[in-house]
């Protein structure tokens, strides 16, 4: 089986975040995730990590005004001052928390910008990231996210053209992190496309479709990917990053299966 993370803003979220590391601990992850850290100082968070004896995993670079709708701003033109800024905010968390990984959302598509500059801007905005990050051995991952049910008028919603964009940002740091209920919703065809593009791969992500609930909820056959990942290899990380359906121990049934 692969190594799984708990995604802290999704899983134990029926206690106060700080208490949800030893949950963590407890059920028997040895990683941890979740979307930002920028609300507690990075020396209380490390504490709760070592108190717990485990290892952050993942997190999001600051994404803008998050309360306001903003979901990223590495596509957006005009933000590249404060999009550096939060790259820096970042950096001093991953060094602090030991974290090797960030995600960087992308933004939602802004009106009347033509694609070839949010194109543009992403990519200039990643490598500027990665080569930031490059320095902590870290990585930088994009995520394609589906723009139908979860983020509307989300820019990065396509899975193939996020394997595209990772290549065309040419920097070794800077990979894919699949997250497979998404690429469900946008096209399927999981298996071929984790087997197509392993080596781009930085992170997966799991919930069921639909309702992105506990594995084994809906119509993803989680067990049959676990294998495949076994089988290629995959060395890497998967957070587990679903709403559970009752609490969340009830439904980690799933893992020890
Ligand atoms: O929504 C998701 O899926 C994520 O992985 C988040 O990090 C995006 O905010
Ligand atoms: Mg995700």
């Amino acid at each position: 089986m692969p190594k799984f993370a708990a995604n802290l803003s999704f899983l134990f979220a029926e206690q106060p975040f700080p208490e949800r590391f030893a949950r963590a601990a407890a059920a028997g992850f040895a990683g941890v995730e979740y979307l930002f850290p920028y609300a507690w100082p990075a020396a209380e968070i490390a504490g709760w990590l070592r108190d717990a004896g485990l290892q952050q995993v993942l997190f999001n670079l600051p994404p803008g005004d998050w309360a306001a709708g903003e979901r990223g701003i590495a596509c957006l033109p005009g933000r590249e001052k404060e999009f550096a800024a939060g790259v820096e905010q970042a950096l001093a968390y991953a060094e602090a928390l030991g974290c090797r990984r960030v995600h960087c959302l992308a933004g939602l598509r802004p009106a009347g910008v033509d694609e070839a500059r949010l194109t543009a801007t992403y990519i200039a905005n990643l490598r500027h990231a990665a080569d930031r990050f490059a320095a902590l051995g870290a990585s930088v991952l994009i995520e394609p996210i589906n723009s139908r049910i979860d983020m509307p008028g989300y820019w990065l919603d396509d899975v193939g053209r996020a394997f595209s964009l990772c290549a065309a940002v040419d920097r070794d740091n800077v990979r894919v992190q699949l997250d497979l209920y998404h690429a469900q919703i946008i096209q399927g065809d999981l298996a071929r496309t984790i087997e197509a593009n392993l080596e781009r791969i930085g992170h997966i992500q799991i919930a069921d479709n639909p309702g992105r609930h506990e594995p084994g909820s809906g119509e993803i056959n989680y067990p049959f990917l676990f294998a495949l990942l076994d089988r290629l290899g995959y060395a890497g990380w998967v957070g587990c990053e679903y709403q559970p359906m009752t609490t969340t121990e009830a439904g980690l049934a799933w893992l020890t299966k």
